[in-house]
């Protein structure tokens, strides 16, 4: 297989070897990923597009199993893809850093924070600057990584972070339509609660394990649920899978929402 560059989510400055600007489409041939101390927010990214952006890059090189090696704020961007609390650094100015992610082995702490964690082909580094030793380890061991992992349904459709996004993108159109919105404006108080839940329905429903329990008949009876409604629920969907996914991926995702939706109007 033929190597592609090894790519950077921020410009770097005496890294030894050169690397280009990360996008997802040079992700499949990528060598490796660097992910950079930017000190740009990690835990609070609602405002920043740019950073969901990132955020989703990240996820897709993951889910590829692309070698990274992040460290200062990049480690914390890493790790909050990876399902990790984010917490702010102490003191004026400290970078924002992240717990350890579920099955990462921490090789050095610095008091409660994992200075040093690695899991999968992931590397992080919590502080800045990047020691040595773990920049020379990283370019040598990018000799050496094997073919990539296919993935799961979920990886297929850019994993958790992704789809959140979709389906944060779907229920602002849905909210804003005349004839759904009403219906979830008396029947959803808590709109972050709501998107947690449809999150973890979709990554159960995906192969992503069993954080979604539920009966989605049970949901919906007696909300007033019509065909007019499912319909444009389905197209609002597609809509939304089409701008913020790839085809591939939109496609995963709307085929099974129209078999849902089928069940849906047979009940209802
Ligand atoms: C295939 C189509 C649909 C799917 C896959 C779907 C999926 C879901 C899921 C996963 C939940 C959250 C369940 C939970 O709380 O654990 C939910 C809740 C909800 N859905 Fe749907 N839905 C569909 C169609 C519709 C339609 C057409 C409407 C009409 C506007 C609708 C309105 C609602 C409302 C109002 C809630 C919140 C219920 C509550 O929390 O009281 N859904 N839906």
């Amino acid at each position: 297989m033929t190597r592609g560059p090894l790519l950077t989510t921020a410009p770097l400055s005496g890294f030894g070897v050169e690397a280009v600007e990360a996008s997802p489409e040079a992700l499949p041939s990528a060598a490796g990923l660097l992910v950079p101390h930017d000190g740009e927010p990690v835990a609070d990214v609602r405002h920043r597009p740019d950073r969901w952006a990132l955020l989703m890059l990240l996820s897709g090189a993951v889910r590829r199993g692309v070698p990274v090696l992040a460290w200062g704020t990049g480690a914390a961007l890493v790790g909050r893809v990876l399902g990790a609390r984010v917490r702010p650094g102490e003191g004026e100015g400290a970078a924002e850093w992240a717990e350890a992610p579920r099955g990462a082995t921490v090789e050095r702490w610095r008091g409660d924070m994992p200075l040093l964690w690695r899991v999968g082909n992931v590397t992080a580094w919590a502080d800045v600057p990047l020691p040595e030793e773990l920049r020379a380890g990283f370019l040598t061991s990018l000799a050496q990584t094997g073919p990539r992992a296919p993935g799961s349904p979920l990886e297929a459709v850019g994993g958790e972070i992704a789809l959140r996004v979709m389906l944060a993108a779907f229920y602002t159109r849905a909210r804003e339509d005349e004839l759904l919105g009403p219906v979830f404006a008396a029947h959803v108080e808590d709109w972050d609660a709501h998107l947690d839940r449809v999150t973890a329905f979709w990554v159960t429903l995906l192969g992503g394990g069993a954080a979604w329990r539920g009966n989605l008949n049970t949901v919906h009876t007696g909300l007033g649920i019509r065909g007019i409604h499912l319909t444009r629920w389905l197209a609002l969907f597609r809509e939304a899978a089409g701008q913020s996914l790839g085809p591939e991926a939109a496609a995963v995702l709307t085929t099974r929402a129209e078999a849902m939706g089928a069940r849906l109007a047979q009940r209802g």
